[in-house]
């Protein structure tokens, strides 16, 4: 699905049981594009990824334009256990499992993109070291290399640079832009106004309806944000 035109999110609604949380939510993301996501908590940005990953399923409404698109979901907290004695170098190497199946060898190619996707994060020196012994933000970086390691068509990312520092914020926002000239399709969650400032699109949410959607610099204007975020001081953040 690389290459010009949009994914369509037409009219979802979806959410968890009998609880809705998104409620007809309608927008267009570019493709070989980056959207960021952004609204407060619990406003549906996680389940948002999680209708375009496929995991939460819409009662109503659906994705249109993504046929065939492979997804690489990087999610908030990770699914590899403290205790699982791996190195961060098989953690990345997981990825490649996505496209290989669990029981095959991985081939001289894989392990080339497995190295390439930790340089691509600033982890080629943390290669050799425990999962469990790195930080929270080397953990998070690893993951993402994980994500990059799948070549997914669709990459969605939950708040991938979350807790991480200017020079590993750097390395992830070159790794979306060097995504996207592959002609990937991003669309990452985040918190971070100058993050999202980056994107070609944003959507921001509140309250499981689209507030807005377009170019960031018209989204996260002191007035939808203010409007978003209930601020009951009056006080708006600054993008
Ligand atoms: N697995 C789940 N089961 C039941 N309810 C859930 C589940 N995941 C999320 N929710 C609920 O759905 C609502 C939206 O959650 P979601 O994680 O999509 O919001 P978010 O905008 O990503 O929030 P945050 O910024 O805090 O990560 C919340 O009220 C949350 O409690």
């Amino acid at each position: 699905m690389r290459g010009t035109g949009v994914v369509v999110i037409r009219d979802v609604t979806a959410g968890y049981g009998r609880r809705t949380v998104l409620h007809c939510l309608a927008a267009s993301l570019p493709r070989a594009g980056v959207t960021a996501v952004v609204g407060p908590n619990g406003s549906g940005k996680s389940t948002l990824l999680g209708v375009l990953a496929g995991t939460v399923r819409p009662t109503q409404g659906g994705i249109e334009g993504a046929g065939g698109a492979r997804p690489g979901y990087v999610v908030q907290r990770d699914a590899v256990p403290d205790a699982l004695p791996i190195t961060v170098r098989d953690t990345v190497a997981m990825g490649r499992w996505a496209l290989r199946g669990p029981w095959r060898r991985l081939t001289a190619h894989d392990w080339s993109v497995v190295d390439a996707c930790l340089a691509t994060v600033g982890m080629s020196e943390l290669a050799g070291c425990r999962l469990s012994a790195l930080s929270g933000g080397q953990r998070r970086r690893a993951l993402l290399a994980q994500g990059l390691a799948q070549e997914p068509d669709l990459l969605l990312l939950d708040e991938p640079a979350n807790g991480l520092d200017l020079d590993a914020r750097q390395h992830i926002a070159a790794a979306l832009d060097r995504e996207k000239a592959r002609g990937v399709t991003v669309v990452h969650v985040t918190h971070d106004l100058a993050m999202a400032m980056r994107a070609e699109h944003c959507l921001l949410l509140d309250q499981g309806r689209l507030l807005a959607e377009g170019p960031p610099g018209d989204v996260l204007t002191p007035e939808t944000l203010n409007r978003a975020f209930h601020d009951p001081l009056g006080r708006v953040p600054r993008p």
